[in-house]
């Protein structure tokens, strides 16, 4: 299978920006294995930000662009440095894409993407893709914030037309309502059809470092969708449970192809 994880800045990072070593290294390990069993990976991975509020000792993430834009700068390096040498430990060659908006927009930079990634999984390579926070300001989605990865993974899977997207987040999955507010909220399991019922239920982010909410993640299983590629939101927590996702067992909230 070819599957396109995506990984929050919630799951990389402890509450201080930094790196959380533990997580980050056990999900290198489950992706390595993953690719070792003969699925195709390709992640995209946020925590530019994060990381660089963690190693220039800011107080918070940056309220001001050029603020976010210097932290994603710093960050960035320390992020892709991490991931070289954990998925270089299992032996896998990791590749760094940065893209903004235009390249996913426009026609002849959107194919020149594909054509990379394509490249690079007939290649073996594991790319690793983040948006050009520190470039880009018109992201992808909204307009006006910087980094949203949930869509830009989900762009991503589409376009390589990727089986499965995985979106590892700081929640188990989908629920009736946020958790953070409400705690006797439910899972739920399976979604056939993201309508406006299932865009009722979604709120937004629940941690200082996050950014999305489950809005963009609802958006994003929009994309993947209706590409044909199915879409699941886990606990990022756990990355053994990439191992039951890819099997097709009930982890999370999956998010199934849309009908045509
Ligand atoms: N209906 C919902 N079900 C689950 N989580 C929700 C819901 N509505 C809002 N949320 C919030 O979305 C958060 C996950 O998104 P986000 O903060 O962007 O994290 P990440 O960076 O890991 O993607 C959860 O922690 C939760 O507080
Ligand atoms: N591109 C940004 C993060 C974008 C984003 O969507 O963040 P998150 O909600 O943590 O997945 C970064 O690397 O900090």
């Amino acid at each position: 299978m070819r599957i396109t994880v995506k990984v929050g800045t919630s799951t990389l990072t402890h509450a201080t920006g930094r790196l959380n070593i533990q997580r980050i290294e056990k999900l290198c390990k489950v992706l390595s294995d993953l690719k070792n069993a003969g699925h195709e990976i390709i992640l995209v991975s946020s925590g530019a930000i994060g990381m660089g509020v963690g190693k220039l000792n800011l107080p918070g993430r940056p309220a001001d662009m050029p603020g976010k834009q210097a932290a994603a700068a710093v960050g960035q390096c320390e992020l892709i440095y991490t991931y070289d040498k954990l998925f270089g430990e299992y032996n896998h060659t990791v590749a760094q894409l940065l893209l903004t908006g235009e390249d996913i927009k426009n026609g002849q930079r959107s194919h020149n993407v594909r054509n990379t990634l394509t490249r690079l999984l007939e290649l073996g390579a594991l790319p690793v893709i983040n948006e050009n926070d520190a470039v880009a300001t018109d992201e992808i989605g909204v307009e006006n914030t910087i980094g949203e990865n949930d869509t830009l993974s989900a762009i991503v899977a589409a376009a390589i037309g990727a089986d499965l997207l995985v979106l590892l987040s700081d929640i188990d999955g989908l629920y009736d309502s946020d958790p953070h507010q409400n705690p006797d909220a439910r899972i739920i399991p399976t979604v056939e059809n993201v309508d406006d019922h299932i865009y009722a239920l979604a709120g937004g982010t629940g941690s200082a470092l996050g950014s999305g909410g489950m809005v963009t993640k609802l958006n994003a299983a929009v994309i993947a969708t209706s590409a044909g590629c199915e879409m699941v939101i886990a606990n990022g927590s756990k990355p053994d449970l990439l191992y039951d996702i890819a099997q097709g067992k009930p982890v999370g909230t999956r998010f199934l192809k849309r009908k045509v």
